[in-house]
């Protein structure tokens, strides 16, 4: 499975374990973030990571800012985008089962790089469960086709 990570500034170093942390476990990643600290604006690296997903270029994406936040507010303005903020790993699983997320977001100045792997386990590890949550996506999916 292609993981693609986008970061801003703030997160160069959290961006750069989670990579290996994706690469140990057996995961391709594709780097759409800076890997350079000085300041930058996170909508860019939402955008690049959301159109990666949506195009199919990426099975899956993880944005990581300072809170999570605004990249994943860039990331959701791409059509067919579904990203979530989590900074616990019971909603990242339910993100993944009832919500069918395609992209997950969280904050480097909000947690740690230890609860971001069992985050991201929880994100990568769960399966949409489809039947009435189908719906309910679709239900979400359609507010972009009336927006448009
Ligand atoms: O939602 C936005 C993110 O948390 C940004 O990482 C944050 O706003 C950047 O702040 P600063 O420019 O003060 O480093």
């Amino acid at each position: 499975m292609k993981i693609g990570l986008g970061n801003d500034h703030s997160a160069v170093e959290m961006k750069r374990q989670v990579a290996e942390y994706l690469k140990e476990k057996g995961y391709e990643v594709v780097n759409y973030g800076t890997d350079s600290e000085e300041s930058c604006d996170y909508p860019v690296y939402g955008e690049k990571v959301g159109r990666a997903v949506a195009s199919g270029e990426v099975d899956l994406g993880i944005i990581i800012c300072g809170t999570g936040l605004g990249i994943s507010l860039a990331a959701n303005k791409v059509r067919g985008i579904r990203a979530v903020v989590c900074s616990e790993p019971y909603t990242a699983r339910l993100s993944r089962q009832h919500n069918n997320a395609n992209v997950l977001a969280f904050g480097a100045r909000v947690i740690g790089i230890e609860l971001a792997k069992m985050i991201i386990d929880e994100f990568l590890g769960t399966e949409f469960e489809g039947g009435r949550h189908q719906r309910r996506v679709d239900m979400i999916m359609d507010i972009e086709n009336k927006e448009r």
